[in-house]
């Protein structure tokens, strides 16, 4: 479980008190950068005040918004081809909207997403918000919902959006969703509206927080979903947030600390609970992980004797749940053998999610009652 290569603490050194504070207040001033959005044109369609737009930065990192088919009507089988000059060259001028500039990070299928381009991507954002008022990543969909909850849980953005962008058809096919949905995201990212709200998501109109959203369809535009998702919808030009700015309850955040280039997270993996389901498959990988998730049937069902081989193991085991809504609550979790104060309740996480969250609980060695009280903010622990 020792980690030599990265260190990670907690933002706020107070395990306790570690969680977001909720901004309830939509801000009453706009920054004097993004008034622009707001200014007033006279007769000849020139704005009345000096023009003074806000800083966007893009970070490319592939996915479907960045392939290429060999037909219009090919809508798999593709590969990542296009740049994040070849993207902006597609959608609407957007010279009134923001000023851009932007990095390619790398150009991959998100399921190539490794430790070390999560780490460019993490150093992408935190050299960015210096110098930037929004933020957007164009990804991948098949694994944007773990660099976003990634992203979400080491960095403190402060007011300036993040937005997670992506599409599910690619560049080449009839009715293409990437244009539309880079569009989107960049306005959502230049927008006032959006201060404060931290890492955002954007897809097929819907805006949603990069904490909870998962990808929950396989193919259709309408891919992403999960009850405590969505946060507004874009219709038309203009951008409906349906609450004041928030960030998401019981956040815990984590603050990375790097030696060098070496950037590595404890080993976690995830097990998928079924039927007639193993218990040696635990004992398999037990040896050589630092922590398992398991996702299990239900609400933390599992076989009695899966139950009974992870009580006897000494290592953090998170109860996560194959079911994509719901949670898993501490009242799931066994609690007679040996050493079933190893065992966790994921709360509302996917497995993915709580893979992540693992991960850098065991990267800052936090003890199991501090990786308890993390998980707790997702009403899990
Ligand atoms: N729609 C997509 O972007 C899927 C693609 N396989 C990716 O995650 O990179």
């Amino acid at each position: 479980m020792k980690n030599d290569s990265v260190e990670i603490t907690t933002i706020c050194p107070d395990v306790e008190n570690s969680q977001f504070v909720v901004q309830s207040n939509y801000p009453e001033t706009i920054p004097e950068i993004l008034k622009s959005q707001n200014a007033v044109t006279n007769g000849s369609g020139t704005a009345c005040q000096q023009r003074s737009l806000p800083r966007i930065k893009i970070l490319g990192t592939g996915g479907t918004i960045a392939s290429k088919a060999v037909n219009s009507s090919q809508t798999a089988g593709y590969h990542v081809d296009l740049t994040i000059q070849d993207l902006l060259d597609a959608i609407p001028d957007i010279s009134k909207v923001c000023d851009i500039e932007y990095e390619q990070l790398c150009n991959v299928d998100s399921k190539d997403i490794n430790q070390d381009i999560l780490y460019k991507i993490y150093r992408g954002v935190s050299e960015s918000l210096q110098t930037f008022d929004g933020i957007v990543i164009t990804h991948g969909t098949d694994t944007l919902s773990e660099t976003a909850f990634f992203i979400e849980s080491t960095i403190d953005a402060g007011d300036v959006p993040i937005v997670f962008v992506g599409s599910m058809r690619p560049s080449t096919s009839v009715s293409a969703d990437g244009p539309m949905n880079l569009y989107q995201a960049i306005c959502i990212a230049s927008n006032p509206k959006s201060r404060g709200r931290s890492v955002l998501v954007s897809l097929n109109d819907q805006i949603s927080s990069g904490y909870y959203i998962t990808k929950t369809n396989a193919n259709s535009l309408d891919s992403f979903n999960v009850r405590q998702g969505y946060l507004g919808n874009f219709v038309n030009n203009e951008i409906h947030y349906y609450y004041p700015p928030v960030k998401p309850q019981g956040c815990h955040k984590f603050k990375l600390r790097v030696d060098g280039e070496n950037f590595k997270l404890p080993e976690v993996c995830i097990l998928y609970a079924h039927q007639a389901f193993p218990p040696a498959i635990v004992n398999l990988v037990a040896d050589k992980y630092d922590g398992i998730v398991l996702a299990t049937m239900g609400a933390g069902s599992l076989p009695d004797e899966v139950n009974e081989t992870c009580m006897k193991l000494a290592l953090p085991i998170v109860y996560s749940k194959r079911s994509m809504d719901g949670m898993v609550p501490i009242a799931n979790v066994p609690k007679s053998g040996p050493n079933d104060g190893y065992l966790i309740a994921s709360g509302y996480l996917s497995p993915e999610k709580s893979r992540i969250l693992l991960q850098l609980c065991l990267a800052g060695n936090y003890t199991l009652e501090e990786i308890k009280h993390v998980f707790t903010g997702v009403y899990g622990g």
